[in-house]
This record gives structure tokens, C-alpha cells and sequence, in this order.
């Protein structure tokens, strides 16, 4: 999975001069405590935490980013000399290598349709299509040893832990040969979000969320008349309910979170099947477009710490930090446009109330 992975370290060198980062696998990584900064804490104390952070983001092409990142490195180191200032660092993301599988989670309520949706994208889009619900299925009547526990999840509708999923997704991919995956009904609460990226954010790449939107009377009637003849253990009025509850309160902040990241694609999935695929189709589209994109894109994130917003915001209104984001700003919107998404700049203030850790697992969380 492209994007960052957060590591912190602490580095000190010779000469008054610290190095505190929050690092990131794979990324260019730079930071310098500021000699005077340094200077003003006694030998044995430990460094200063910086209180507020100068944040810049922006994407690029590819061929650009070793020559820009060095340029804006540059220009941190200088506006560094500025009182107050402690530490600078740039964080670039990993776009997926070309071979990387391709997946797409599919989401929306029970009956929503995804199986049915996901059927069709099979047949003309040569995706292979993997249900967690059934890959569960399939494992409880296998026998497996975790067989009871996987039924009495199902029964309850509450979500099986994610170990057990994940490992079955991963057989299943792994057993396909395919490259490119719909994975319906999955990841349902945070552990399975968890579990993915712990397990799997290096092994495949997620390009889009395809969400069906569908109101609760219409879902239930849908599989109560499946479960005429679907001879599934939840498909009955009392384990609907549930498996309601369950998708409202863990499965909607999972669909928030890919949101976040603009990556959620959602499809009203009350009308005629053939009218719901219509508007998956053109989902699609948007998806498959995007990620080429992203493959082709870098994201470029810069952070200046200083001891207070006050440092900042001075510089920012000098002639010298005027200078610095114009600079920023122009260089992106000269790079060829074939290569960049756009020129924007998008550049905040931000306070970090005790550490850099939480402020900055917050923005790396952004990119992943
Ligand atoms: N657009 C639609 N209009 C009417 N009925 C539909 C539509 N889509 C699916 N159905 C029917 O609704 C039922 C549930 O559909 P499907 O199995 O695709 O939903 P699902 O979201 O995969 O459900 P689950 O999460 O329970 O696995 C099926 O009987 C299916 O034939
Ligand atoms: O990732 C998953 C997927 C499913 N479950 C459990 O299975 C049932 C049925 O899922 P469907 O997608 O409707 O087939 C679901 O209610 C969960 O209990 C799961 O735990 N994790």
C-alpha cells in the first residue's frame, strides 16, 4: 500500500545540533534542532517540544521529486535560522510499484447489494471478487478450528476478529493469481482496518471504496426475501437488526476514514440493479482513473516546528516567509503539467499540544 508509515526517532549531533523527526518508512526524512534553540536548555535537559508546526502539502510527478525535495529542504534550513524555529523535516509518499494488486473495498449496509454489483463488475471488468462474509462462510463449514467462533460472530452479527479474516483474504488473494480484487463486506470496524494495514498495507493497494447507499426498510425487505431461500443464519428479522446496529456504529467510521482520504465513491443503491450498475460503472471509471494518477504522483508534505504559533506566524507575515511560500508556490506551478496534479500549495498553521507524536501520526494518517 503506498503512503506513510510513522516511525519516531530522536538523533543528536556533535556541535549543539539535535535531529528530531518524525520519520517516516520509505520517505525523505530531514531535521534540524536550531543551534540557539539548543543552547537554551540546560546540557542535561531534554529538547524542547515544539508547539506549533508550519505545514505545507503538495503533489507532484514523479521525475520531480528528488530535485524538489532537495530545493525545499533548502529553504527550511534557511527559514531554521529564525528564533523560536527547532526543527524542520519532508515526508514524501511511495506510490505503488506497478505489480502491486489493485484492490477495491466494497461497502454499504447488509442487502445493500454489493454481492450482486460485484457480480456484475466480474463479468466485464476481469476483477476477482472476494467476500468476507463467504470466505467466513466457507471456513465454518470447512470445519476450521475457529469454525464455532466464526458461527457465533455471524449469529450476533458482530464482526469475527480480524486475524481470522485477514489470513482468509490473504489465502484467497494469494491462491487468485489476479491482480486486481473487489473485496465486498470488508474492512467492517476499526480492528479490521487495523489488521489490513498491519497485515497487508504493503502487500496491495487500495484505490477506491465503492459505497452503496441504501435505506434500512429497503435492506431488510431485500434480505428477508433472500433469506427465503438463502438458508443464511442471519438472514431473519431478529439477526438483521444487529447486523443494522453493528454496520451503523462500526462500519460508517470506517467508511469516514477512506472519505477522508477522498477515496470513497458512494452509489445509491435503492434503484433497479441495472440502474445501480450504471452508476458503478462510471464509479469505476473515476477510480481507475484516479489511481493511475496516484501511481504517477508523489505528495510532498513539509513541516517547520517552532517553540510557539507566534514564531511562526511572525515569519510567515515577513518579507522572508512571504518569500518562502511564493517560492514553494511558483516552483509547483512550473513543474510540467503533465507530471503534477495541480500547483496548489495547501498550507496551515497547526499547534502540536504536548509532542510532535500526535501531531504528526495525525498528518501522516491524511496520506496513507
Ligand atoms: N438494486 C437492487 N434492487 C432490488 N434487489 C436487489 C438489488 N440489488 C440486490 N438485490 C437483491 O437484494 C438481495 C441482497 O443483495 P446482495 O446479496 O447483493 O447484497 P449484499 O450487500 O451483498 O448483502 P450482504 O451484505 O448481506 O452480503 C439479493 O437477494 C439481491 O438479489
Ligand atoms: O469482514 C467481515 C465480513 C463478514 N463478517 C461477518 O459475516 C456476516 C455476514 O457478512 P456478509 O457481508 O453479509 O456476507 C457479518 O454480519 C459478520 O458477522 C465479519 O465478521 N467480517
Amino acid at each position: 500500500m503506498s503512503g506513510f508509515t510513522s516511525r519516531r526517532f530522536l538523533r543528536r549531533l556533535g556541535g549543539g545540533l539535535s535531529m528530531l523527526s518524525v520519520a517516516s518508512a520509505g520517505a525523505y526524512v530531514s531535521a534540524a534542532m536550531h543551534p540557539a534553540a539548543a543552547q537554551q536548555k540546560a546540557p542535561d535537559s531534554k529538547p524542547a517540544l515544539a508547539k506549533a508546526v508550519y505545514e505545507q502539502q503538495l503533489t507532484i510527478g514523479q521525475p520531480h521529486v528528488t530535485a524538489f525535495c532537495e530545493w525545499l529542504l533548502a529553504g527550511c534550513a534557511d527559514a531554521l535560522k529564525q528564533p523560536g524555529f527547532m526543527g524542520a523535516k519532508l515526508l514524501r509518499s511511495t506510490p505503488p510499484a506497478a505489480n502491486t494488486p489493485l484492490v477495491l473495498f466494497v461497502l454499504g449496509g447488509p442487502g445493500a447489494g454489493k454481492g450482486t454489483q460485484c457480480a456484475r463488475i466480474v463479468a466485464e471488468h476481469g476483477y476477482i471478487h472476494l467476500s468476507a462474509g463467504d470466505l467466513l462462510r466457507a471456513a465454518r463449514q470447512a470445519g476450521s478450528s475457529e469454525g464455532q467462533l466464526i458461527d457465533e460472530y455471524i449469529r450476533e452479527g458482530r464482526i469475527v476478529p480480524v486475524e481470522i479474516t485477514v489470513a482468509l483474504l490473504r489465502k484467497a488473494m494469494a491462491a487468485s493469481g489476479g491482480s486486481r480484487f473487489l473485496i465486498d463486506g470488508f474492512p467492517r470496524n476499526g480492528d479490521n482496518l487495523a489488521g489490513w494495514h498491519s497485515q497487508m498495507g504493503e502487500v496491495a493497494h487500495v484505490g477506491g471504496v465503492l459505497m452503496y447507499d441504501c435505506a434500512e426498510a429497503v435492506m431488510e425487505a431485500r434480505l428477508l426475501e433472500r433469506g427465503k431461500t438463502s438458508g443464511r443464519a442471519d438472514d431473519n428479522a431478529a439477526a438483521i437488526k444487529k447486523r443494522f446496529a453493528t454496520y451503523r456504529a462500526e462500519t460508517m467510521p470506517v467508511v469516514g476514514y477512506y472519505a477522508q482520504l477522498g477515496l470513497v465513491h458512494t452509489i445509491d443503491g435503492s434503484q433497479p440493479v441495472e440502474d445501480v450498475y450504471d452508476k458503478t460503472q462510471q464509479a469505476l471509471a473515476a477510480v481507475h482513473k484516479a489511481d493511475a494518477l496516484r501511481r504517477a504522483q508523489v505528495q510532498v508534505v513539509a513541516h517547520l516546528y517552532a517553540a510557539d504559533r507566534a514564531s511562526l506566524e511572525r515569519w510567515l507575515a515577513s518579507p522572508a516567509g512571504k518569500a518562502h511560500e511564493a517560492a514553494v508556490r511558483e516552483r509547483a506551478a512550473s513543474m510540467d503539467g503533465a507530471s503534477r496534479a495541480s500547483g496548489a500549495v495547501r498550507s496551515r498553521v497547526l499547534d502540536v499540544s504536548t509532542s510532535l507524536k500526535p501531531y504528526g501520526l495525525d498528518s501522516l494518517r491524511a496520506f496513507d
